[in-house]
């Protein structure tokens, strides 16, 4: 079907609840069509580029209006039929109804516009794996209501949890745990015993955290450790009134990277799409290539997911990060893969930190913040005169800002690349090299 923009002008959407017609010639990055008039933009929910839709405005604002489509009338050549059941309701996925080229492409356009003040002639190179079955860990919400058990996720625009039967961007097996809990669950007395499952899988095998809300017998407890057994996975238990699980030394978890193991936490941050993981990680350290001359600083290090591979190769490499329990397990690391070039400093990089690291002779550094970016670090960081800079976003309104301050003050991008950590997701993540030049 061909794609057109209607002839002559679209009526103005004033009236709430009315669907009028749309010609839609953009998408965001949370995957709302985006069609302009009179300089006014309106989002709509479920319309792809190229297409014609008829649409509700759902929310009328002084600088734009959100609508929902009613109607498709010409659809894209893109537009695909959402594979999991649960995509209408689930706010887990917001890309289904697009193909998963189109779904990067759309993600790459807007990062271009994003980043527009500071790319200059860069193209974004694309980092990508494979489209479903990538989640190594997911946060599933239960209750039971009126004698009915659900488990889920909230739903789209809405903090209702919706219940489902399978999630089909959980790893195969981490699918077949969430079926077999599912069953246990709907006739069991625990369910209105929890807040929340956490499931998990690495190198180890699977794992389930239990979160209880209420104190449970023994006897019930003791039931689910036979079945975990029985299951082949391990399970956690995080009691009320606990801010993390209580996790002895020897179990905690590992994974393997880069022909490393790394212990965590089953709480702790880990990236959850453990192909991408590899991949990124492979392509940090080709970018920044750190060798026996560097030292590195690794800022949001966590549990040392890029500290370990870049200690592989540099001289001396100081990750920083605010978690106590994040830090502990990263010193372990280093121990466990007798890196003695690595160490790790607790500190709230959003907050003055004493300048340990200036004297240190810091040569490049990494940084991976969490989506409000790093700017309270920058001007440490800048004193810091490092030749190279990979900042890693998941976030690039924040990534944008911060890389602008960064080229104000001599930083200049050399490469981006978009990665694909999650498929069918409105999330983008973003790596970038800068490079200090002298003018
Ligand atoms: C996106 S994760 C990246 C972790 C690690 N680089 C990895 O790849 O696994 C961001 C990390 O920053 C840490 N973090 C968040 N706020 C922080 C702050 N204000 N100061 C230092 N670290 C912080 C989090 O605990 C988390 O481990
Ligand atoms: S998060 Fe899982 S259940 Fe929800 S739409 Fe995505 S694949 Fe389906």
């Amino acid at each position: 079907m061909r794609n057109r923009r209607p002839q002559g002008r679209q009526a103005k959407p004033q009236v709430l609840g009315l669907p009028q017609r749309f010609y839609v010639d953009g998408i965001t990055h949370e995957a709302n069509g985006v069609a302009r008039l009179d300089g006014k933009v309106t989002f709509i929910q479920g319309a792809l580029p190229g297409e014609l839709v008829e649409a509700r405005v759902s929310k009328a604002g002084s600088r734009f209006d959100q609508a929902i489509v009613t109607q498709i009338i010409e659809a894209s050549p893109h537009r695909i039929t959402p594979p999991c059941p649960h995509y209408a309701e689930c706010g887990g996925c917001s890309f289904q109804h697009l193909s998963e080229p189109q779904q990067l492409a759309a993600k790459k356009h807007w990062l271009q516009g994003q980043l527009r003040k500071v790319l200059g002639d860069h193209a974004i190179s694309e980092l990508k794996e494979q489209g479903f079955a990538y989640r190594r860990r997911a946060r599933i919400a239960v209750f039971v209501k009126d004698g009915q058990l659900f488990m889920g996720f909230r739903a789209k625009a809405s903090k209702h949890i919706i219940s489902i039967n399978n999630c089909m961007v959980l790893t195969e097996s981490l699918q077949q745990v969430f079926s077999h809990l599912k069953q246990r669950l709907s006739s069991n007395e625990l369910a209105p015993c929890l807040g929340h499952i956490e499931l998990l899988e690495d190198s180890q095998g699977t794992a389930v955290l239990l979160r209880l809300t209420h104190d449970i017998s023994t006897e019930l407890k003791s039931s689910w450790q036979q079945w975990a057994l029985t299951q082949q996975v391990a399970l956690y238990w995080q009691h009320p009134g606990e801010n993390q699980a209580q996790v002895a030394e020897t179990e905690l978890r590992h994974y393997q990277l880069d022909g490393l193991t790394l212990a965590y936490h089953p709480q702790d941050f880990i990236q959850v799409n453990a192909s991408m993981n590899e991949l990124m990680v492979a392509q940090a350290m080709e970018w920044l290539a750190p060798c026996k001359q560097d030292v590195v600083l690794d800022l949001f290090c966590g549990v040392g997911n890029f500290s370990l591979p870049l200690a592989k190769r540099a001289k001396q490499v100081i990750g920083v990060e605010v978690q106590d329990s994040m830090v502990a397990a990263g010193r372990k690391n280093a121990q466990l893969n007798k890196l003695n070039n690595l160490s790790f400093i607790a500190a709230d990089l959003t907050k003055p930190v004493a300048n340990e690291f200036t004297q240190r002779g810091i040569t490049k550094v990494l940084l991976d913040p969490p989506r409000a970016g790093a700017k309270e670090f920058l001007d440490t960081l800048i004193a810091l005169k490092p030749q190279q800079i990979l900042y890693v976003s998941c976030d690039a309104a924040t990534l944008a800002r911060d890389a602008e301050y960064l080229g104000n003050k001599g930083f200049k991008v050399l490469r981006v690349t978009v990665m694909d950590m999650f498929p069918q997701t409105s999330h983008v993540e973003t790596m970038m090299l800068l490079e200090y030049q002298i003018k």
